[in-house]
């Protein structure tokens, strides 16, 4: 049984079809990452899959339940954490009273291990946190319980980057420990440092879903040449190589043809330097949501 089946999903607010006939798979055990810009249709998603809203057409299942079935999804709540985009939290309570209530309501044996990585003044009024240590509650109390499934939007929104990587690295723990979690994200760095798979939404509709290596490697790589400064340029273009941008002493482009035809073609010129690298998640992004 896979942890979520989203098939045929669409949710129209009026005329805008924020989701529209989205089909996709999270595994069991797997950190998915749902990628898109502003406004791309990421939060419906997550919306319908913990059945605040019903899907205009189409349904999901999360841990076998389907989310149209109010009585099922109570049930597969006790087995799945939440973080919502905006934590909503209570601003007149005390950190530790939110996570007290929360336990009452769904348990909370690891939350002293949570707390020792995310660490918000817990005595203090949630009205005097900054977004950062909202954030780090709101993570508390999506893990505290020890759920199968963990669905969050935008989770490191606030974070500080020392953060940022506590979170990745207990994402990673999380995945060893068997469990899933999928998370909604436009910063693309983000998920190639933590993510299995990234399925990219634009307009609410699911634009590609594959393993993150893959997606890179589709990607191609990123070349920087340096040459002596008088030499020729012209030619070092070819099949392949896409986004050629000349500088003084050489030239950058993004390679996606075959390694030995690159070779060949840089064995003509007298190179000082030569960096061959990935390149930003962010320009292979680009190839799907580039001009249209
Ligand atoms: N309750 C609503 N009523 C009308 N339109 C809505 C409603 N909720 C969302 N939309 C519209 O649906 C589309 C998708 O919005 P959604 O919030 O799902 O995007 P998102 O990918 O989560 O964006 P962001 O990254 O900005 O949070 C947008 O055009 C938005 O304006």
């Amino acid at each position: 049984m896979a942890a979520i089946e989203v098939s045929g999903l669409s949710k129209h607010y009026g005329d805008v079809r924020a989701n529209d006939d989205l089909t996709f798979t999270v595994r069991k055990g797997e950190i998915f990452g749902y990628l898109g810009p502003n406004g791309a249709g990421k939060t419906t998603t997550i919306r319908s899959l913990l059945g605040f809203q019903s899907p205009t057409e189409g349904t999901a299942t999360v841990l076998g339940h389907d989310v149209r079935d109010e009585d099922e999804l109570i049930e597969a709540k006790a087995e799945i954490g939440y973080l919502p985009g905006d934590p909503g939290l209570d601003e007149q309570v005390t950190g530790r009273e939110y996570l007290d209530y929360q336990a009452s309501l769904k348990g909370d044996e690891r939350r002293g291990e949570l707390l020792e990585l995310f660490d918000p003044p817990l005595d203090r009024k949630i009205r005097e946190y900054s977004r950062g240590n909202k954030q780090m509650v709101g993570i508390v109390q999506a893990f505290m319980h020890d759920p199968d499934l963990v669905i969050m939007d935008e989770p490191t929104s606030g974070l500080d980057p020392l953060k940022q990587e506590a979170f990745n690295e207990f994402l990673r723990g999380e995945r060893e420990r068997g469990k899933t979690v999928f998370f909604s994200s436009h910063v693309l760095g983000e998920v190639r440092r933590v993510c299995d798979r990234v399925g990219i939404i634009r307009e609410g509709k699911l634009v590609t879903l594959e393993d993150i290596d893959a997606l890179l490697r589709r990607g191609g790589k990123r070349v920087r040449v340096h040459t002596r400064s008088d030499a020729d340029l012209a030619g070092l273009d070819g099949e392949g190589i896409v986004d050629r941008e000349a500088f003084d002493d050489g030239v950058q482009f993004t390679f996606t043809g075959d390694y030995n035809a690159l070779v060949s073609l840089l064995a003509q010129y007298d190179i000082v330097d030569l960096e061959i690298e990935e390149p930003p998640l962010e320009d292979v992004f680009m190839h799907f949501y580039g001009a249209d």
